[in-house]
């Protein structure tokens, strides 16, 4: 897979050399390419944003540099690029769309940051590939990058051969539809904390009967809104 990312903070990307996603992209798993949006300007201030029409407070990121930059990261769309803008209006990011994003090609994250980037920017980018505007929850950030950090880590991890051990990507919390069980390691007592008998019972049914019975408490009394 390739990744590109469009933003004006390109160095904060640098955390991405590091871990999983670092040795990933050593072994050619995934291609990470960051561009740095006021290279795509050409005015002495290297100006990204300006006021919004219509008027009201804070600025609007310019058209003119972001089509600039997605022409330069888009090419001829061969490989049917997704492109993503984080946005608090977009549709909300779910281990789902991370399993379906994980199965592409080429995602290009586009990170606004202001009052956001002039409308004409999506329009002009879904004309010529996949636009999704997408939001990590319901809260408002600074700007799309925090988000597209959280975005990558959730799909890359889900890319064949870069988590060591599929295994562990099975019980997870929302892989099933459910929140994940409470997980326990040695010591055997703790603090006066003990580990749930069963779980050191070798009883491989009961074990998963368990841990089944445990999603659905915790599934109930933290997130009842992800049951049917
Ligand atoms: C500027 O971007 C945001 O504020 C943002 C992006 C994605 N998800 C959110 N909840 C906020």
């Amino acid at each position: 897979m390739r990744i590109d990312i469009v933003t004006i903070f390109p160095t904060f990307f640098d955390v991405l050399d590091i871990s999983l996603l670092g040795k990933a992209r050593l072994s050619g798993i995934i291609e990470l390419g960051v561009h740095d949006l006021r290279d795509h300007t050409h005015d002495r201030h290297r100006t990204v944003d300006d006021t919004p029409y219509g008027g009201g407070a804070g600025m609007v990121m310019k058209p003119e540099p972001w089509g600039e930059a997605l022409d330069h990261v888009l090419g001829d769309g061969a490989d049917d690029p997704v492109v993503i803008f984080p946005s608090p209006a977009g549709e909300v990011f779910t281990q789902a769309i991370a399993r379906e994003l994980a199965q592409e090609q080429h995602l290009v994250f586009g990170c606004g940051r202001y009052e956001g980037i002039d409308q004409r920017v999506f329009d002009d980018t879904a004309a010529r590939a996949r636009v999704r505007l997408m939001s990590i929850g319901d809260y408002v950030l600074n700007g799309g990058e925090v988000a597209t950090m959280a975005m990558i880590e959730a799909v890359g991890r889900l890319i064949p051969g870069v988590v060591g051990n599929p295994e562990s990507l099975v019980q997870e919390s929302h892989e099933d539809g459910l929140l994940e069980y409470p997980s326990y390691t040695k010591p055997a007592e703790w603090r006066g904390h003990a580990v749930p008998p069963v779980l050191l019972s070798g009883n491989h049914g009961a074990i998963a009967t368990w841990r089944h019975e445990q999603q659905l408490e915790r599934t109930r009394r933290v997130r009842p809104d992800l049951l049917p």
